[in-house]
């Protein structure tokens, strides 16, 4: 390290571990100062995902399970990725998103969305003026540029991606590209994950089709989806999608009422409750459900879940005293 010049800041320091048949390691960011006894090192980058990190907290998603498993682990044990990691989430309200893109940016930076490495957007809070899209360009691609300098493992997401101005995607899409460096800066660590509700309708529709023929969900493969995830390309007029960029596209199932219990239960213990299943039930009753007749899927996934278990929370408390 005493040979690395300030301007070849930052160099990655990896440790590994092989435990019981596999790396696991932890990479940091080693940044030189121009006081050579000065070295500045921190966390940046850990252990790839695994299942059971996401079997117990994100319910009913087998599809975006195994997709994002699967480009995790290859873009993580990839020494030298050739562009950055870019997936697509597409699905309705409330069916893990967001959720997701966070346990994924808090394996690779724990801290999550605390971290100054993980970046969220949100199109109407961030990018709300359509005579501002030059100004948002410039500062998006001078925060992209400033933020991977510092961290070639930054985890930049952008949510309400359907609401997103065209110019505004295009202002990421040099970095997303195939180059080795722009202007002396490399992008290919980063990860970029895109958030949107387009498409969730015909995902809703491919997911009610297995549930009508009397098939399993969890036997819907991404091929089932093929021709769906395809018509998700022409959504955006935009060069990322005409470019090929997104390497993966992540459909989010609609949940059902056994999956919205599964939320009830997992926030509960979350707040250090006992598991009562009265409550659990009464919550789920609590949201509405589609399609008319059938009702099966929750109109706003588990998004209302901890809201509304607030109003038990009363309930709840006095349930817990009563058992001592
Ligand atoms: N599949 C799931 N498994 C476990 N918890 C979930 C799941 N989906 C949603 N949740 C819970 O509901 C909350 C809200 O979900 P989230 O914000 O991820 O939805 P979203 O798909 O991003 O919705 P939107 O499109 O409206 O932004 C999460 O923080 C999480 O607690």
């Amino acid at each position: 390290f005493q040979r690395q010049q300030p301007e070849q800041n930052p160099a990655l320091l990896v440790l590994q571990n092989f435990t019981r048949g596999r790396f696991t390691g932890q990479v940091y960011n080693v940044v030189f100062h121009s006081d050579p006894k000065l070295i500045h090192i921190f966390p940046c980058w850990t252990v790839p995902l695994h299942t059971a990190q996401l079997d117990n907290r994100l319910f009913g998603q087998h599809l975006a399970k195994d997709v994002v498993l699967k480009a995790v682990l290859g873009f993580s044990n990839n020494p030298s990725p050739k562009k950055p990691l870019m997936l697509s989430l597409h699905g309705w309200a409330g069916t893990g998103k967001n959720f997701l893109s966070q346990i994924l940016a808090e394996q690779v930076h724990p801290a999550g969305l605390r971290s100054k490495f993980v970046h969220l957007f949100l199109a109407t809070l961030h990018f709300p003026h359509q005579d501002q899209v030059k100004l948002y360009k410039e500062q998006l691609q001078n925060w992209i540029r400033g933020n991977v300098s510092a961290c070639p493992s930054s985890v930049f997401i952008f949510d309400e991606m359907d609401k997103m101005h065209p110019g505004v995607i295009d202002a990421i899409k040099p970095f997303l590209d195939y180059y080795e460096e722009v202007d002396g800066v490399s992008y290919r660590k980063a990860i970029f994950i895109f958030l949107s509700n387009a498409g969730g309708d015909l995902i809703n529709k491919a997911a009610l089709d297995f549930w009508t023929s009397g098939k399993r969900r969890e036997d819907i493969q991404l091929k089932d989806l093929e021709t769906l995830l395809s018509s998700l390309c022409g959504l955006w007029h935009s060069s990322i999608i005409d470019r090929n960029l997104i390497d993966y596209f992540v459909p989010f199932l609609p949940l059902e009422q056994r999956h919205v219990k599964m939320c009830v239960r997992a926030e509960m213990k979350a707040r250090g409750y006992d598991v009562d299943e009265k409550i659990v039930q009464a919550v789920a009753d609590e949201m509405t459900y589609f399609p008319k007749e059938q009702k099966i899927y929750s109109d706003k996934g588990c998004k209302t879940v901890q809201a509304k278990l607030d109003i038990h929370e009363d309930l709840v408390m006095r349930d817990m005293k009563a058992r001592g």
